[in-house]
Formats: structure tokens, sequence, C-alpha cells
């Protein structure tokens, strides 16, 4: 039997996880991206103009934490490297595993119909239209600005932009910037703005546990994270060591968050409470009315604000599906762990997930796991058993998250890759069982 052929969506940090892996499985695919280069959110000013980085970008997980499992970063690298360094890293990757061949630069994917008998044809920019016999979607999740929905009354004269057009902050010399979330972006250009601003406001609907990069001397996403360990009780030992560290929000001026430390995607920042301490940025509650030049906010008060930076997040879009064959209304979309659409077992994502940690070496598990599944070696639950596994998966991620759109796909980065071992194990009994009954064929 011949083995199916892939197509993967993109070239940023999952989907050359995936090339890398199926083309060391010796899997047939073809990777498309947009750019003339592979590390998509990472490259600065990137030519597919999806890129969300800024000039000031440092990655806020450790190195140790992001590098794949069988290419280390530099060791002249610091702990948290800036991006031009992750994506020359990203760069090395692709030399080293001999893959860059596979990857057809400068060529989008525009549409991807999934034909009744299940295979995916796939029309280019260049106007051809290839069918295939696996899709897998690594379009990244981070380039479809989400704008405050809906928008703020009122008129605003100023300038208002979202953090996706950030690049540096120069321009904003003598002015009053304004910054709304309490997501990493927001943390990050407040910051730079509050070193040549006028005025820099940090606004936000509500509080945030912010956590620093280092404790202890060691990068903070190395310490307690073993996930035998219940979570409760990681989430106490984190608790623990806020308050003894930076102690009460409310200490620099912030709000006490409406939840428990670990509800909430982290917002970590080595500087914003430093800043905020200096009164170099004041902290401000939500937007109410624009008003001209100026913003008033919901406890009465009022300033004069040039600029606002929306730090809302962004929308998780497949430009290429019909939405109703596949959408993700509100950033939802329910998959087999993260990876498996249950309706269709020849679409996978990649790197569609929130993790406490970085996404880079759950992509590369989640591609062997694909990889597994593409050769035959692994068998999925049937679509009910993945349907009930996703249903329990969900409740459990809505019960100890914050509400919001930014918490959709949120996983432990131990406890994810823990449980996706323990997967395909499972499925690679399945499939020795299935074979062993002459069933195989059928159940793929
Ligand atoms: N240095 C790094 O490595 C960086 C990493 N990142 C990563 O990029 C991803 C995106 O981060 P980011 O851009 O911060 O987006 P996030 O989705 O993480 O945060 C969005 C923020 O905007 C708030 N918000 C959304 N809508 C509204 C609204 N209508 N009114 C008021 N507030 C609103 C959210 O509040 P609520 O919680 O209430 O929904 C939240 O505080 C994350 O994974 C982040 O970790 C980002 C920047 C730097």
């Amino acid at each position: 039997m011949s083995l199916p052929r892939t197509c993967i969506i993109g070239a940023g940090s999952s989907g050359i996880a995936t090339a890398k892996v199926l083309h060391q499985r010796g899997l047939p695919f073809d990777c498309y991206e947009k750019s003339d280069r592979v590390g998509g959110n990472w490259v600065h000013h990137n030519k597919n103009g999806m890129s969300a980085c800024y000039r000031g970008l440092y990655i806020n997980t450790s190195k140790g934490r992001m590098a794949y499992s069988d290419f280390p970063m530099p060791a002249d690298y610091p702990d948290f490297p800036h991006h031009s360094q992750i994506a020359a890293y990203f760069d090395r990757y692709v030399d080293h595993f001999g893959f860059r061949g596979s990857i057809r630069f400068e060529t989008a994917v525009e549409r991807a119909v999934r034909r009744a008998d299940g295979r995916f044809d796939v029309t280019l920019s260049s106007g051809e239209t290839k069918t295939y016999d696996a899709l897998a979607v690594a379009n990244g999740h981070h380039w479809d600005p989400r704008w405050p929905e809906p928008a703020f009354p009122g008129h605003f004269d100023g300038v208002q932009m979202h953090a996706h057009e950030y690049d540096e902050p120069d321009a904003w010399k003598g002015q009053n910037v304004l910054v709304l979330g309490m997501g990493n972006s927001a943390m990050d250009i407040a910051v730079e703005a509050s070193y040549v601003a006028k005025k820099t406001f940090l606004a936000s609907r509500r509080g945030a546990w912010i956590v620093p990069k280092h404790m202890f001397g060691r990068p903070l996403d190395t310490i307690i994270t073993d996930a035998r360990v219940p979570f409760r009780i990681r989430r106490r030992i984190g608790e623990t060591l806020l308050a003894m560290t930076a102690g009460s929000p409310t200490n620099y001026g912030l709000p006490m968050p409406d939840h428990r430390f670990g509800s909430a995607h982290p917002t970590i920042s080595g500087r914003i409470l430093d800043r905020l301490a200096h009164g170099a940025i004041e902290y401000r509650p939500n937007i109410e009315r624009l008003e001209g030049e100026r913003v008033r906010f919901v406890d009465g008060r009022v300033e004069d604000v040039d600029v606002i930076v929306y730090c809302t997040g962004y929308k998780v879009t497949f430009p290429f599906f019909d939405p109703s064959f596949v959408s993700a209304r509100d950033n939802d979309l329910p998959l087999f762990r993260r990876v498996f659409h249950p309706a269709y077992p020849n679409l996978f994502f990649v790197g569609l997930l929130q993790p406490l940690g970085a996404i880079m070496p759950l992509a590369e598990v989640q591609s062997a796991w694909i990889a597994d599944y593409l050769l035959g070696e692994y068998a999925l639950p049937s679509r009910s058993e993945m349907e009930r596994d996703v249903a329990h998966e969900r409740e459990a991620m809505f019960d100890r998250y914050v509400a919001s759109p930014r918490h959709t796909m949120q996983v432990d980065f131990d406890d994810y890759l823990l449980h996706l071992d323990a997967e395909r194990a499972r499925g690679r009994r399945r499939a020795r069982d299935l074979r062993a009954e002459g069933r195989f064929a059928a159940a793929r």
C-alpha cells in the first residue's frame, strides 16, 4: 500500500516541526508557505504580513523549554532569546534536518476542500489544485487581530492600532499612550512605551497575576512543572512564591485578579511591575467611552490620550476553509487532544493550543503522533469515544479558566506531553488488536 501524502499549511514553528517528522519517517508531503522564509510569527517584518513580531520582542518561555527535543538552542543564546535568534534557530533546524526542498515558498493555500472520497483538494495561490490524502493545518493563531467587540462607544481623534501592527515606540515621544489588555503583548508594549511617551496608561477589564521570567536565579518555567504533582498543589506553590516575591498586585496600583493563579493564560513580565512602581506606567480600569482627544474609564476618570494600542488578542481563523466545513467561533474548535478533528480523521491541527510553556516541543510531539497515524502504527478511538474525551477535557478547561476567547485551548505543557505519550501507546495497542482481528484498514 502506498503511503498517504500530506499537505502542510504553513512553515512557522509548528509547520516545520511536522515537515521534519514526516521527512524523517519517510512520509510524503508538501509544505506551503506564503512567505519567502520559515519561522512565521518569529520573523520580523515577515513578508507574509502575518507576524506580530516587534523590534524589541524577546520570548517569554526559556530556551530549554522552547527548543525542539533533538535540536538544542545554541549554548551562547541567553535564557530568553531575541526574536532574531529564534528565527535564525528555525532556519538552522530546517537545514540541519535537510527538508527545505519540500517547502514551497511564496505559495499560499487559498482553498482546501474535503472531497466525497475524504481526500483534500488544495488550491494554491499559483492557481494549481493538488489532491492530498491528509491535511495538516499549521497556519498559526496569532495573526488575525481581535479588536474589542463591540467597539467602545464614542469617537476618538487620535491613533488607534492593534498590537499586531506595533513595531517600536519611537513615534510616541512626548505623547500619551493607552495600552489596553493584560496579556503579554500589553506588558511588553506598555513597558516600551513608558520609556518614550509623556504618559503611559495600562487599562484592562480584569486583573492578572503577573509572574517574572526568573525566580531563584532560574527561568520560572523550569520550576514547579512536574506533571506528577497535582495541579492544585502546583497552584498553591505558585501562589505562595508570588506572595513571597511580588506580593499583591494592588501594591503596584493594579486590581486584584478575579481568579486564582493558574486560571488565566500566564502574564509574564520581568519589567512591568518596576515601571508601575516607578510611576512610569499608570493603571486604569477598562475604557467606558472615547471622547475625541480623551478617554473616559469605567471609574469615571478621564485622560488626554494620543494613541490607543489594543492588545486584545487574536482570532483563530482558517481562511482556506469554507466556514461551514471548519471554523472556530469565539476561538473555539474542539479537537481530540488538540490535534485530530473527530469528524475528519485525516485533518490535523498542529500548534493550535495555548500552553503554559512553549508551543514548539508540543508541535513536535503532535507531529510524531500524526506520523504514527499516517504510518498505520496508531489507530484512533471511535468518533464517539473521541467526542466524549473532548467533552471531558473541555469541561475541565472551562471549569478552571476565566471565561474568555483566549481560554479555549489551554493545556499544561508537561501534562499534555504525558497524556499524549499515553494516548500514542493506547493507539498502538488498538492498531495491533485491530490488525489481529483483520479490521485495521476499516479503522483507517
Ligand atoms: N514575549 C513573548 O513571548 C510574547 C508572547 N505573546 C503571546 O502571544 C499570545 C497573544 O498575546 P496577547 O496579544 O497579549 O493576547 P491575549 O489574548 O493573551 O490577551 C488579550 C487581552 O486583552 C483583553 N481583552 C480582550 N478583549 C477585550 C475587550 N473587548 N475589552 C477589554 N479587554 C479585552 C483580554 O482580557 P480577558 O482576559 O478579560 O479576556 C486580555 O487581557 C499569547 O500566547 C502570549 O503569551 C505575546 C506577546 C509577547
